[in-house]
């Protein structure tokens, strides 16, 4: 073979080699849009499956909630018949809630059959037979307090209830016996709203809950605390009506009541509390501690004013250095060193500073 025709026997093997290569990308990319158009095919046909299964889904869940539209229209008027039965019964027989039904006819509720799986059927004698169907249960439970405060776990259960308070599902405690014959649901004021309310009676003759026996304290400081007792409204009887009409000391059989008025001269309307007037108040103080036949030490003021505070007259010239350096109102702690109880008798206005046992308060 000459050497030409070797060369070009070499170039055609190169180009079928070319050729080859190009005819297997080829395949490559028609295998390749295969599997793509594969991959999507099935995607679609997935999401397909899925839309139809939604489709029945929503198909299901419409014609339950017709049927619970249709169960609820016959409970409703079931419950309408028979609470106006009832409700004719209870005008002419009183009953226990006579009193109630008197202010506002309530009409009891009660639990319906259904054919709905989570709803409590309800038998013959119209009383849920929960024990039937625990498909009810919540699987919850709540303490209730029982006879004797007993503690009582109680289940609840979904229940369906039609009655003029309250009407669809709620979730009740169950228990096998009510307290009240012919009652089968009781509505608690969390159902009912203000609807239903507690038996409260009026009471004619109250009695004090308490036997009236001292207490320890009181026994040992016999005095301090029948004096403790005695509150503004009964002193001013006394001062107002005198002691003829006073029934305080007498019928309590208290110690004597010493009485000690502090007035400043010329009074003012409003206790300001000026030089005189807090010294008579250190004075006073100082007798009735002295005193053993005093036990506590009550301080009042007048009808419109218990104190209006610092005389702001006696003030208005002095510096604060005055005031501070001077110790300007270092006799009004006498108050809060007396060892007897002292109780303030506030009357109207109460301004300012008041020194009460270490215990600074302002008040109006
Ligand atoms: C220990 C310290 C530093 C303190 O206590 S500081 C607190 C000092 N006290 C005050 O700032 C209270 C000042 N008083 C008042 O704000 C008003 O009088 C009150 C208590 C709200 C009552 O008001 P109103 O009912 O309108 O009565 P009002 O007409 O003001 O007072 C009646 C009279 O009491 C006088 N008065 C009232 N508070 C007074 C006071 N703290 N010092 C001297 N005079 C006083 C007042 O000047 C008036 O006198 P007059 O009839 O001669 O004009």
């Amino acid at each position: 073979m000459s050497e030409i025709e070797d060369s070009a026997s070499l170039q055609v093997r190169l180009a079928e080699i070319e050729l080859e290569k190009e005819k297997l990308k080829l395949q490559e990319i028609s295998e390749q849009r295969q599997t793509d158009l594969e991959r999507d095919r099935m995607k679609h046909q997935h999401e397909l499956e899925l839309a139809k299964l939604q489709l029945e889904e929503n198909k299901l869940s419409l014609e339950r909630d017709k049927q619970r539209e249709s169960v609820r229209q016959t409970g409703l008027v079931t419950a309408i018949q028979e609470g106006k039965a009832l409700a004719e019964k209870m005008d002419t027989e009183p009953t226990f809630s006579e009193h109630r039904t008197r202010r506002r006819k309530l009409l009891p509720a009660h639990a319906i059959d259904t054919p709905d799986p989570d709803v409590v059927p309800v038998n013959s004698s119209g009383r849920p037979s929960f024990e039937d169907n625990v498909l009810s249960a919540t699987g919850d439970s709540v303490p209730v307090r029982g006879i004797g405060s007993t503690q009582l776990n109680v289940p609840l259960h979904c229940v369906n209830l039609e009655s003029d308070l309250v009407q669809g599902e709620v979730v009740v405690g169950v228990l096998s016996v009510l307290p009240v014959e012919g009652v089968d649901v009781i509505l608690g004021n969390d159902l009912a709203g203000v609807l239903v309310w507690g038996d409260a009676s009026v009471v004619v003759s109250p009695k004090p809950t308490s036997s009236g026996e001292l207490d320890d304290l009181a026994k040992r400081y016999p005095s301090v605390f029948p004096a403790c007792a005695i509150t503004r409204a009964m002193a001013r009887k006394h001062r107002e009506y005198g002691p003829d009409h006073s029934n305080s000391s007498e019928d309590l059989d208290l110690p004597p009541q010493t009485e000690h008025t502090c007035a400043p001269e010329p009074p003012q309307a409003l206790n300001a509390l000026c030089d005189a007037l807090m010294t008579e108040v250190g004075r006073a103080l100082d007798a009735f501690e002295a005193d053993g036949e005093i036990g506590a030490i009550v301080i009042t003021g007048s009808e419109r004013a218990f104190a209006a505070g610092a005389d702001i007259k006696e003030m208005q010239n002095r510096t604060f250095q005055e005031c501070y350096g001077g110790n300007f109102l270092a006799h009004w702690n006498r108050i809060s060193t007396v060892k007897k109880p002292v109780i303030a008798a506030v009357n109207g206005f109460a301004v300012g500073v008041l020194h009460a046992n270490k215990t600074i308060m302002y008040a109006m």
